[in-house]
């Protein structure tokens, strides 16, 4: 999940679980019975304490490694500019703002530089990434039409 406003972007820095260490927005794993929606908004209430109440999807993402233990990622990618609440640290995340010109794309996982940019430019996408551990050996993007 990515909120956005005032030309501030809501991330975190990730403390636990895939990723740890890395800039993100906030989310995690679905629940059973769970849809996408309802899964990002309880995630996001647990990692920052906040609900938020415009939330819509924007894209997909697909993510493979290459070692074989790991399993495929689907990811779903919300975007919102409202929300109750103050974004609080938890166990799970710390969050902060960033301005959207400096988000600080070398902290995050590498596939965000390529379609973080066209869904902050409102186009919808589907994306599929090959990673070998941390690193993306390839990948390809569909975006909306410019
Ligand atoms: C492999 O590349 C990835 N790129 C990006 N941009 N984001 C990724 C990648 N791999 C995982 N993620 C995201 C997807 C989720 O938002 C988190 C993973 O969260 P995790 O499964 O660790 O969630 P937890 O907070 O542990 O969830 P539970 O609370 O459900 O355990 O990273």
């Amino acid at each position: 999940m990515f909120v956005v406003q005032g030309g501030k972007i809501l991330l975190i820095r990730k403390k636990r679980g895939i990723g740890a260490g890395k800039v993100n927005g906030p989310g995690g794993k679905f629940e059973p019975g769970e849809t996408a929606l309802q899964c990002v908004l309880r995630e996001v209430r647990e990692e920052l304490r906040i609900d938020v109440t415009d939330a819509r999807e924007m894209g997909v993402l697909n993510f493979s490694f290459t070692c074989g233990t790991i399993p495929e990622i689907r990811c779903h990618v919300f975007m919102a500019s409202s929300f109750t609440g103050t974004p609080s640290e938890t166990p799970e995340a710390e969050p902060f703002w960033s301005p959207v010109e400096e988000i600080p794309y070398d902290l995050m996982w590498q596939d965000d530089r390529y379609w973080l940019p066209a869904m902050l430019r409102g186009k919808r996408f589907q994306a599929f990434f090959t990673f070998e551990g941390d690193r993306m050996l390839d990948y390809s993007l569909e975006t909306e039409e410019e």
